[in-house]
């Protein structure tokens, strides 16, 4: 009999990994191409996918091999998995690739530039029919208002676990998020320093959505 419904702890995991060290800086360089930014994105996506998806809840199910009767697991609750749109776009294949039951259910927000503050522009989410667990997935963590703005929808909608997915965040930014959601799991693959003057990440890697999509201009 398979028992599988690890303990979930709250707080900040700052994933350290080989291969994280190796793709975020390839991300980070301003040498990167968007086709490579796209490529390496995706990898660390699933890198973060694998340690945040560690407790989740797996309930046991028969499998017919060719050879025999066998025991095998599932997954117990509805995942949703949340990307902001538009940078979390990047991360949405790589995860789903690992959670192919996982609903997808868009934020749109964007950090206005005068302000750094953020502006909701799309959220169609069901009343009454809240996922179990939500893996909200974003790149970048600068000031934390985006993530807040996305957390407060998901709270109001009735999402009981939250598991934030970001590439860097400020420690600024986490410090914020961890404060006012302390029952979240945030995971990234590093925390950087400080903001700057314009509240972008140093020395984080620019603006995720503009090199995902090639708008740099
Ligand atoms: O923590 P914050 O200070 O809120 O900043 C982080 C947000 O900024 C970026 O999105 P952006 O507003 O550039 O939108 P985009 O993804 O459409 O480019 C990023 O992808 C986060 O959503
Ligand atoms: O550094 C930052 C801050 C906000 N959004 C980004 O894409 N990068
Ligand atoms: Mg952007």
């Amino acid at each position: 009999m398979l028992s599988k419904s690890p303990e979930i702890t709250a707080g900040v995991f700052e994933v350290d990994h080989p291969l994280i060290e190796c793709h975020l800086s390839a991300l980070r360089s301003v040498n990167t191409t968007p086709l490579s930014f796209r490529s390496h994105v995706r990898r660390l996506a699933t890198l973060l996918a694998y340690e945040a998806t560690r407790d989740l809840a797996v309930e046991p199910t028969p499998v017919t091999t060719p050879l025999a009767e066998t025991e095998g697991g599932k997954l117990t609750n509805r995942i949703g998995l949340i990307p902001i749109l538009r940078a979390g776009l990047g991360m949405v294949d790589p995860v789903l690739d690992l959670i192919p039951t996982a609903e997808v259910w868009h934020l749109g927000l964007y950090r206005d530039e005068d302000t750094a503050q953020p502006v909701e522009y799309y959220s169609k989410l069901p009343p009454g029919r809240p996922v179990d667990v939500a893996l909200v997935v974003d790149p970048m963590l600068a000031t934390g208002g985006s993530m807040l703005a996305a957390l407060e929808t998901l709270e109001k909608w009735g999402v009981k676990q939250l598991k934030l997915l970001s590439i860097i965040a400020s420690a600024e930014g986490i410090e914020i998020v961890e404060k006012a959601y302390p029952q979240a799991q945030i995971y990234v693959c590093k925390i950087d320093p400080v903001l700057n003057d314009v509240k972008y990440i140093v020395p984080g890697l620019g603006d995720a959505g503009d090199r995902i999509f090639n708008t740099l201009g």
